[in-house]
């Protein structure tokens, strides 16, 4: 059984994990962490969730659980995760990081702390959005460059990153299968007198509304035909379950840094 500890234990995706590490064979909760000025400090941790009593009760401080853990789960803010795979590193403990928005200077301190710990970071951990990244990958390479491409991303009005991760990861997924540099190609959203659109550029647009859990769609727009490559999350659990997949995949691995493309072995499809 892999003892998993997660991070964020009251958020959106905290109390979907909980659920999803439940529920997962060769997996079980060790550990919840919630924000130390939470009322939830103490809690039943499977109460937070909604799937009864487990008898893990939260702690305010990650430092206090890391020696009970395998596994960190994090989906947390960028601080926070900076934060706990520093401690992570420091505890030889693995780690599973599904939080957005990181630069190019944060992902650089992810990349140095898998050099002493097994990481696997991924903006997406859903089956489907990781196969549309091949979808992509082939799209771009027969028709990229001669289309337009657009990225348009939906999700809820609490999100705070744009454009999302996954958005990114699609961007450069067929900017790198273009050869081109995404942070000098791409266009973010448009207003008044732009001119036409410039050859080569790869758009994205960002739309928050709502509860909508996450739509993703990428446009190939050529004289002629148009091809859409969409996915569209219904449900967080979707996220949740490819987390636990990774964070059970993790065991026994050597240190590195790793996506759910490898989780899913899709690396060489
Ligand atoms: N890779 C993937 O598949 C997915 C990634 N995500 C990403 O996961 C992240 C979290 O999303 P979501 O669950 O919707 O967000 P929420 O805001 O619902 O949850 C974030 C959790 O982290 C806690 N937290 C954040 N910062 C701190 C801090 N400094 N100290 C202590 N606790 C902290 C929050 O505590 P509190 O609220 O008490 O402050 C909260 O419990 C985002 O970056 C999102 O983009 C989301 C879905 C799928
Ligand atoms: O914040 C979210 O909710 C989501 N964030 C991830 C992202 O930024 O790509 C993944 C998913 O779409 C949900």
């Amino acid at each position: 059984m892999v003892k998993v500890g997660i991070v964020g234990a009251n958020g959106r995706m905290g109390k979907t994990l909980i659920e999803a590490v439940v529920a997962a064979e060769g997996a079980e909760l060790a550990a919840a962490v919630v924000h130390p000025e939470s009322s939830l400090v103490g809690a039943d941790a499977g109460e937070i969730a909604g799937v009864g009593r487990l008898g893990v009760s939260t702690v305010d401080a990650l430092s206090k659980a890391i020696e009970q853990i395998d596994v960190l789960v994090d989906f947390t803010s960028i601080e926070m995760t900076l934060d706990n795979i520093a401690q992570c590193r420091e505890a030889g403990k693995s780690i599973v990081i599904g939080t957005t928005g990181f630069d190019v200077a944060q992902k650089a301190q992810l990349s140095a702390a898998a050099l002493d710990i097994p990481v696997v970071f991924a903006p997406n951990m859903s089956v489907g959005v990781n196969l549309c990244l091949k979808l992509l990958e082939m799209t771009a390479r027969v028709v990229g460059d001669d289309s337009d491409i657009e990225i348009i991303e939906a999700h809820h009005r609490h999100k705070v990153d744009a454009p999302s991760g996954t958005a990114v990861r699609m961007g450069e997924v067929v900017a790198e299968t273009l050869g081109r540099d995404l942070s000098k190609c791409a266009v973010y959203g448009r207003q008044g007198q732009e001119g036409p659109r410039k050859k080569d550029t790869i758009g994205f647009e960002t739309i928050r509304a709502g509860d909508v859990v996450g739509d993703h769609t990428v446009l190939f727009a050529a004289d002629g035909e148009r091809i859409e490559i969409t996915h569209k999350a219904s449900s967080r659990m979707t996220f949740a379950k490819g987390a636990v997949r990774a964070a059970t995949w993790l065991s026994g691995k050597s240190a590195g840094l790793y996506d759910m493309q490898d989780v899913l072995e899709l690396k060489d499809v």
